[in-house]
């Protein structure tokens, strides 16, 4: 049996994973972790993620349990994953990384750790956009240099990062396929007189609103016609259920940085 932890329990995704989890065979909840100011702490998990008592509660700190699990599923903040992956490293244990919004150079860190532990790291955990990834790379081939691409997301009104990961990722996607360096064809939103656009630029637009869950759209616009690649989340359950598969995956890997598309076998 895996013994999985999961930090910001509490959270959107914290209590989705705890279901996951609970209707996955192979995989125990060992530890559930919240902020120490949470209220929440010393609370039952299982009561928390609304599945009934399960006898886990609520620790206020990811030290004194890390005897207690081999892999952390962690979909907190930059600034707290970067301390549970330190803390993770010293003890030696595997890692599901599902924050988005790290810095360039916050992603170096998580590389560093990988040297030592094994990590999955993705801005998305559904299949569904990991295939679109792969579509993706198709699209941009076939049509990248005569259409104008745009990247249109939407997200409830509470998420804190934007682009999302998954967006940026799909425009790393699409600028590799076409030899473009996202950091100098992106084109974060436009206002005013922003002149004709540029073919090589790469648009992104974002939309907060409500409750919705995640909706990802990448368009090829050319004369005549265009193809758009959509993603639409319904439930944070497709993104939980893709973390504790990773969790299961990484049983016995080598230490190492790994991603979705690797546990889905999606890479050539
Ligand atoms: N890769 C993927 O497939 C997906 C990624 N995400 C990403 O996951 C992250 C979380 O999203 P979501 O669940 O909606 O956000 P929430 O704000 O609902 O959850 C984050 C939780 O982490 C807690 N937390 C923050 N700091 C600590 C700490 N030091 N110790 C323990 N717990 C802590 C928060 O507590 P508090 O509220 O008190 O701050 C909160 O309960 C985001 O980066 C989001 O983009 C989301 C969905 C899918
Ligand atoms: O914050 C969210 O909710 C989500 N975040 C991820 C992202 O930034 O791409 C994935 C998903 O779309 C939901």
């Amino acid at each position: 049996m895996r013994r999985v932890a999961v930090i910001g329990a509490a959270g959107r995704m914290g209590k989705t994973l705890i279901e996951a989890i609970d209707q996955t065979d192979g995989v125990e909840l060992t530890a559930a972790i919240e902020r120490p100011e949470s209220s929440l702490v010393g609370s039952d998990a299982g009561e928390l993620a609304g599945i009934g008592r399960n006898s886990v509660q609520v620790q206020d700190s990811l030290q004194k349990v890390l005897g207690d699990f081999d892999v952390l599923i962690d979909f907190t903040h930059p600034s707290t994953t970067l301390v549970n992956l330190e803390l993770c490293r010293e003890a030696g244990k595997a890692m599901v990384i599902g924050t988005t919004g790290f810095t360039d150079q916050q992603k170096e860190m998580l590389a560093a750790a990988a040297a030592d532990i094994p990590i999955v790291f993705a801005p998305n955990f559904s299949v569904g956009v990991n295939l679109c990834l792969k579509l993706l790379d198709m699209a941009a081939r076939v049509m990248g240099d005569e259409a104008d691409i745009e990247i249109i997301e939407a997200h409830h009104r509470h998420k804190v990062d934007a682009p999302s990961g998954t967006a940026l990722r799909m425009g790393e996607v699409v600028a590799d396929a076409l030899g473009r360096d996202l950091s100098k064809v992106a084109v974060y939103g436009r206002e005013g007189q922003t002149g004709a656009r540029d073919r090589q630029t790469i648009g992104f637009a974002t939309v907060r609103a409500g409750d919705v869950v995640g909706d990802h759209t990448v368009l090829f616009a050319s004369e005549g016609e265009r193809v758009e690649i959509t993603h639409k989340a319904s439930s944070r359950m497709t993104f939980a259920k893709g973390a504790v598969r990773s969790a299961l995956w990484l049983d016995g890997r080598a230490p190492g940085l790994y991603d979705m598309q690797d546990v889905l076998s999606l890479k050539d």
